[in-house]
């Protein structure tokens, strides 16, 4: 059996896109994996899935699986290619596509110069949600990583996110050394996306992401949410924020607390292809 998809990307950030309402599509954690394998499958940090609706307030339902098989709550940059996507198959005609995920509904904008937008919702800062294991919010957290002690924001985006500062040359911070050490730190019981950010005035600012279940990665959406909400809880940041990752540019705009975060930026379709389901067999 063939099963149909599109590689796109966002940013560098990359995808596997699977339409599961013209087929049928039911795909194991080892499945993912295998597509995801840049070397024995096809390759991306993330595998999205184009699901009917769950409920009638939204057009589609849009699910997120790590390049390591775990199925996740949101993805900002997978948001903006969900929305080329089904504009581009013709499952809508809509500009203004709301959408299901696991971490509640987002709205995807298609702008007539081509790049997407999206109400990301709101950040949320209670331990409980991101999740953290802290009795209370503050503004930052101490965490020791491993020889090094640590200051961190920490925030939900629909996903968990740990932000720090980095004030000497990002392209030399050890984002590879600290990223996974933050990732799996007794704080997140759930893991967590690490941002590693670097002011550069209060409306720009450089970050590069090492995200839970993949790695570095060329641009993370939610990250560059994240970062833009601490720097600004941080009094650093005005409100809206040109992103330079490493694959490119988002602009994030967050008024304050209690509003939405919004990003821009692009979605590319790269290719599309079909697997025979019989590849996708592994053994990890
Ligand atoms: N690439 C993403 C985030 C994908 C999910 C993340 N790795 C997680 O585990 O939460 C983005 O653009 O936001």
């Amino acid at each position: 059996m063939q099963m149909r998809f599109t590689k796109m990307q966002g940013l560098g950030n990359d995808f596997v896109v699977i339409d599961a309402i013209r087929q049928q599509v039911d795909l194991s954690a080892g499945q993912i994996r295998r597509l995801a394998d840049r070397h024995f499958g096809i390759g991306c940090d993330q595998v999205l899935l184009v699901e009917p609706p769950r409920s009638d307030d939204t057009a589609f339902h849009y699910r997120i699986f790590n390049a390591d098989g775990s199925e996740v709550e949101q993805c900002g940059n997978g948001a903006r290619c969900f929305a080329r996507y089904v504009r581009d198959e013709g499952l809508t005609s809509a500009n203004s596509i709301r959408v299901g995920t696991a971490a509640g509904p987002i709205t995807l904008e298609l702008c007539p110069d081509g790049q997407v937008s999206v109400d990301m919702g709101l950040p949320r800062f209670d331990p409980a949600a991101i999740p953290l294991a802290v009795r209370a919010r503050a503004p930052a957290y101490d965490l020791g990583a491993g020889c090094r002690a640590l200051r961190i924001g920490a925030l939900s985006m629909g996903n968990p996110h740990a932000v720090l500062a980095v004030t000497d040359d990002l392209d030399q911070a050890p984002v590879s050394e600290i990223g996974p050490r933050i990732e799996r730190d007794p704080l997140f019981p759930r893991g967590a996306n690490v941002g590693f950010m670097q002011r550069q005035s209060a409306t720009a600012i450089r970050l590069r992401v090492w995200e839970r279940g993949v790695g570095e990665t060329l641009a993370c959406g939610t990250g560059a949410c994240a970062a833009v909400v601490v720097g600004r809880l941080w009094g650093e940041l005005d409100e809206r924020v040109e992103v330079s990752l490493p694959g490119g540019t988002l602009i994030i705009d967050w008024p304050g607390e209690g509003m939405p975060v919004r990003m821009t930026g692009p979605a590319v379709r790269v290719f599309d292809g079909s697997i025979e389901m019989e590849r996708l067999r592994w053994k990890y």
